[in-house]
Order: structure tokens, then C-alpha cells, then sequence
């Protein structure tokens, strides 16, 4: 593989830090190179220092200060000053080939369903060269309230859906969900539609059960939404995390269209095998 990447995405205060600093670490004792990206212009700390960090050209606190917008336009604000200014990006990005990035993204979910400027980020990677895989947060507490489960679930579809890029979800904190029986965890890491029906059914009016099964049909009819688990003490909930990963970015890479002028060298030589 070249250059790649891990586009960390998620609902805010899903542990889209956590989980970087988590494979920071992880890769670092298995001598991988890795390195922080944080496109976060709201962060404030971290456990590892960014290699590249949006606050060096934009910061929300300067943003909400001098335009006297609030947090959530200022952090639009902050991402379109990002995309209209990619050089920035391109030229900070430039130095690492072969390198591994772990790029944080804001927990904004506005981002991730109906701005494009996601969209374009995952573009302008693309024109780089580097192979991305989305990784999508989903904090395991929303186990316990399946209507909020099945929301996060329609909100990892969308970014799936908008980005069209070879994509993992994570079901992170798993240290903090109380113990459920295996074949129980098994129907959230593989969304089971009828969890929905049963439960939210029963607490909502009959006018809105066609509209729970309808959300159900679309989950079961995507079929495409599973969540990896993630416990941050478990080295080997990481080690399948990043196996996925890399296996994602080489499946992306797999499908990748052929070149034209490969096809018309083909079939050349083919012609000329012919004689
Ligand atoms: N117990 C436990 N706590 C976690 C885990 N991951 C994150 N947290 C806590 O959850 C809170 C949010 O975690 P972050 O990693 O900052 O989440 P984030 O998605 O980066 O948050 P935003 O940047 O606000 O979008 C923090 O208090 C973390 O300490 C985990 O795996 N287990």
C-alpha cells in the first residue's frame, strides 16, 4: 500500500479522540508509522501531539472571537476556510509518503449528512493519492435506548451513503455497556430491525409503527451497516479494528477502475499473441 488513511468520524463525544490517540499508541508499539491529523478547529487537548493541526491555519475560538459567530456556524465557518484554502492541507500533507494518517474529524453530524464539504475532503485526499477508509464512531450507550440506537445507525448510513468511500463503523466505550449475553451484542453489531419494531413499537403511538418498520425495512434492505466493537483495554478489539481497516483500504483499491490506456495495451498485446 502507498499512502493511506482513516477518516475518524462520529457523533460528538462518541471517542473519536480517544480511539486516534488508541491506534496512536497501538501503532507506535507495533512499530507501525503513524500520524496525527487533527481537523478538529474546536479541539483543545490531546494525548499526542497532531503532526497536522487545522488550528495552525484556522481556530474556532478566533473564528467565534473576530466574526462573532456561534460554535456550530463558526465551525462550518472554520471547514469551508479549510476546503477553500486545500493548498494548505496538500502542502502539509506533502511531506508524508508511505505514512500512515489518523485524521480527527469534528463530531458535528451536520458535517457527515448534509454539507458536502466531507464529500470534498475525502476528494481532495483522493487527488493525493491516498487511500482512505471512513471510520465511523458509535458510542455502545446507545444500546440502552434502541430508538437512539437505531438513529446512530441511519446517521452511519448517511455518511456511508455521502462519501462513497471503503468504510468501517465502531462501536466504541464498550468497557462501559453493562454485560449482555453474546447472541444479545450480536444483534446491534448486525442492527437487527426487529430490535426496533419490538421495543419502539411498544412505546409509541400505532400511527408511528409503520414508519419504525419502514426505518427497519431500510436498515435490513441496505444491508450494510455492522459495527466492530472497541474496548480501549482490549488489544485485540484494536488489532481487528485495523485489520479491517487495511482490509477495506485493499478492497477499495481492488475496485478501483482500470486505466483506459491499460485496457487498449491489453488488448494490443492480445492481438499480437493472436499472430
Ligand atoms: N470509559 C471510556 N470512556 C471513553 C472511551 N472513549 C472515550 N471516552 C470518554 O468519552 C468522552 C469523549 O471522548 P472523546 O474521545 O473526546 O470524544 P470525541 O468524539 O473526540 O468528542 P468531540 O471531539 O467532542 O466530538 C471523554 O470523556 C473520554 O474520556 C472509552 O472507550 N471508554
Amino acid at each position: 500500500m502507498g499512502r493511506y488513511c482513516q477518516l475518524v468520524m462520529g457523533p460528538a463525544g462518541s471517542g473519536k479522540s480517544t480511539y486516534c490517540s488508541t491506534i496512536m499508541t497501538h501503532c507506535q508499539n507495533i512499530r507501525r508509522p503513524v500520524h496525527l491529523v487533527n481537523l478538529d478547529p474546536a479541539a483543545e487537548k490531546f494525548e499526542y501531539e497532531p503532526t497536522i493541526d487545522i488550528r495552525d491555519l484556522i481556530s474556532l475560538e478566533d473564528v467565534m472571537e473576530e466574526l462573532q459567530y456561534g460554535p456550530n456556524g463558526g465551525l462550518i465557518y472554520c471547514m469551508e476556510f479549510l476546503m477553500n484554502n486545500i493548498d494548505w492541507l496538500e502542502d502539509e500533507i506533502g511531506s508524508y509518503t508511505d505514512d500512515y494518517l489518523i485524521i480527527d474529524c469534528p463530531g458535528q453530524i451536520e458535517l457527515y449528512t448534509h454539507f458536502d464539504i466531507m464529500k470534498r475532503l475525502v476528494e481532495a485526499l483522493t487527488k493525493l493519492n491516498i487511500a482512505i477508509c471512513g471510520v465511523y464512531l458509535l458510542e455502545s450507550q446507545f444500546v440502552e435506548d434502541k430508538s437512539k440506537f437505531f438513529a446512530g445507525v441511519m446517521s452511519a448510513m448517511s455518511a456511508m451513503i455521502n462519501l462513497e468511500i471503503p468504510h468501517i463503523n465502531v462501536m466504541s466505550k464498550m468497557d462501559l455497556l453493562p454485560k449482555m449475553k453474546p447472541s444479545e451484542l450480536e444483534r446491534y453489531y448486525n442492527p437487527d430491525p426487529l430490535l426496533l419494531m419490538d421495543d419502539v413499537n411498544k412505546k409509541t403511538s400505532p400511527r408511528y409503527h409503520q414508519l419504525n418498520q419502514a426505518i427497519g425495512q431500510l436498515v435490513e434492505d441496505f444491508n450494510m451497516v455492522a459495527f466492530l466493537p472497541l474496548n480501549i483495554t482490549d488489544e485485540d478489539s484494536i488489532t481487528a479494528i485495523l485489520s479491517h481497516v487495511d482490509n477495506a483500504i485493499q478492497f477499495g483499491e481492488d475496485q478501483e477502475p482500470k486505466e483506459p490506456e491499460e485496457e487498449i495495451e491489453r488488448e494490443t498485446d492480445d492481438y499480437n499473441d493472436d499472430f
